[in-house]
């Protein structure tokens, strides 16, 4: 039997028809306290649900359908290491990243939590010495822009909590330039590579496999472009100028990363959830380790609370059970990201990693199809931004969205009153959103004389996160309960959200056609991908011609 016929589903099912057309603007004309009743806090993050279509009626029934998934018990077996990575048969222990050293964590023979804590010094002692100017270039150069190479979990993460950081950066360590590179395209490449100079450059290689071709494509052309500028060889180049991180050393060292320059983290972390490893140096690089230190406090804070709070007031279960009520009985299948902070921008991009290539399934963990909807589109931009751009849709568009306002209460306390001002303005313009999509033009006295392209209909759900203020640990903790919460969603779903083999043949596919474009005669393929190559090629010809 799958989820979707068990009773507590069905409940739902049954509930939905009772409360589902019910417009938010009756729901909170009839209830004053919805705020009180349905907004909850925890480690520096308050979750304000009251803008969803829900009743307590609704939680104690979302409730009733998390403990027949035996929820509780599933949270338990992912901070103890049980295999719930089920089609890789391992753990998925990104919360042991974030585990003061104290507590120890027994997975078979070993106390991880000793490994995982040696790690974490000795990539800050790397990073000490490359802040020091220790760590030298080929020419004695001391370095001076540190470029991390990688894609997907390997860059997103670090790259949104550089950006999401970047005010805590002190003035000792700014000379130090961190920038991203993940595009195989190589455009992110070459515009860096045509203004730094490379004596003084140290690129990170970061990929869990050392095999993603994204990845070594850029590091090769990377490792090419040092060894033309120095007129050394790529071993010595390698040296100096290339640190690994990775779950593979073998292929690392196979690749030139010599096992000194190496960093290592665990096949137990997953891609998308190894910024709290190894993979975070370009974080602790550009904000310093104790930053570092403190963003993994800060989600060690919310896996406590995931850990040990009940369901009924437990953030990221509620996160997860209310986006479950949107997306299996309100039938909505579009989910906007909606940060009211511009040092949050790559939020959305690093949560449609997250979310999607998570529970973007449709197989249950015992192989088993199934015909309930699982993770909706995600998508987002800085909030004030998109107010500009697609919030006409989410406003009078036809497609029913639910939306996740972020923004911290307190911002600029340290500048003056006109910055200040504008963070008022900008929390004023998140309410006014939140309320207009939930309210519709209820809000105005005279609305329903308006001419119909002029009405708002509202009743589009959203929750408001307010994190008290933007730091290193509200964003650990920020982070980490979006984590929970897709756990959350797929345990109810019955899915594994820790593997991803739907990227994988797509990798193998581009393999095969890299023939093509110099072998026409190779495997025959279909008529659309052969005549756009007979097209790539025939430019080329031209071009030589
Ligand atoms: O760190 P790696 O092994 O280079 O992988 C990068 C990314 O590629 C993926 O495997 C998808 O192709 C992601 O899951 C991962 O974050």
């Amino acid at each position: 039997m799958t989820v979707d016929q068990s009773p507590a589903w069905t409940a739902l099912n049954k509930h939905a028809e009772e409360l589902g057309n019910k417009h938010l603007k009756d729901l909170f004309a009839e209830d004053d306290q919805r705020f009180d009743r349905f907004s909850f806090s925890a480690a520096h993050c308050l979750a304000d649900f009251s803008k969803q279509r829900i009743s307590s009626n609704t939680l104690e029934k979302l409730i009733q359908l998390a403990e027949q998934q035996r929820l509780p018990e599933k949270i338990e077996a992912l901070f103890t290491g049980e295999h719930v990575n089920t089609s890789e048969d391992r753990p998925a222990l990104h919360t042991a990243l974030r585990q003061p050293k104290e507590i120890p964590l027994r997975l078979g023979e070993a106390d991880i939590s000793q490994e995982i804590h040696s790690s974490l010094e000795r990539m800050e002692t790397l990073v000490e010495q490359i802040h020091n100017g220790q760590w030298r270039g080929y020419d004695g150069s001391p370095i001076t822009n540190v470029i991390n190479i990688g894609v997907g979990g390997s860059d997103l993460g670090p790259l949104m909590a550089c950006r999401a950081l970047n005010m805590f950066t002190s003035a000792e360590i700014r000379h130090i330039e961190v920038h991203f590179v993940s595009s195989m395209d190589g455009s992110q490449l070459a515009r860096l590579l045509n203004k730094i100079d490379p004596a003084s450059t140290l690129f990170i290689v970061s990929s869990k496999s050392f095999s993603t071709i994204d990845t070594l494509a850029n590091s090769n052309t990377a490792r090419e472009w040092l060894v033309n500028a120095s007129g050394l060889s790529s071993e010595l180049i390698s040296q100096h100028h290339f640190i690994g991180i990775t779950a593979s050393p073998t292929k690392a060292s196979e690749w030139g990363i010599p096992e000194k320059n190496q960093l290592h983290f665990w096949d137990w972390t997953g891609g998308r959830y190894s910024m709290w490893s190894a993979i975070g140096m370009a974080i602790a690089l550009h904000t310093g380790n104790d930053n570092f230190r403190k963003m993994l406090a800060g989600a060690h804070e919310m896996d406590s609370h995931f850990r040990h709070t009940p369901l009924t007031e437990n953030l990221p279960a509620l996160l997860g059970m209310i986006g479950i009520w949107n997306i299996n009985f309100l039938d909505i299948h579009a989910h906007a990201i909606l940060p009211y902070d511009g040092r949050l921008q790559h939020l959305p991009a690093y949560l449609e990693q997250l979310e999607m290539e998570s529970n973007g399934k449709s197989v249950t963990l015992n192989g088993d199809k199934f015909d309930y909807s699982t993770c909706p589109i995600l998508w987002g931009e800085v909030g004030p931004n998109a107010q500009h751009a697609f919030y006409q849709l989410l406003h009078q568009g036809t497609e029913s969205v639910m939306c996740d306002f972020i923004a911290p209460a307190l911002r600029y306390q340290e500048y003056g009153e006109e910055l200040q001002a504008q963070h008022q303005l900008t929390l004023a313009n998140c309410l006014a959103q939140s309320r207009l999509l939930a309210l519709g033009d209820s809000v105005l006295d005279n609305a329903d004389n308006a001419p119909l392209h002029k009405r708002y209909r509202g009743n589009q759900p959203s929750t408001t996160i307010i994190l008290d203020e933007l730091t290193p640990e509200s964003f650990g903790a920020l982070i980490a309960m979006y984590e929970h919460k897709v756990y959350v969603q797929s345990v109810i779903w019955e899915i594994n959200p820790f593997d991803q083999w739907g990227v994988e043949l797509g990798k193998q596919v581009a393999t095969s056609l890299l023939d093509q474009f110099t072998d026409p005669v190779a495997a025959k393929t279909d008529s659309s991908t052969e005549g756009l190559i007979r097209f790539v090629q025939q430019q080329r010809r031209e071009v030589k011609s």
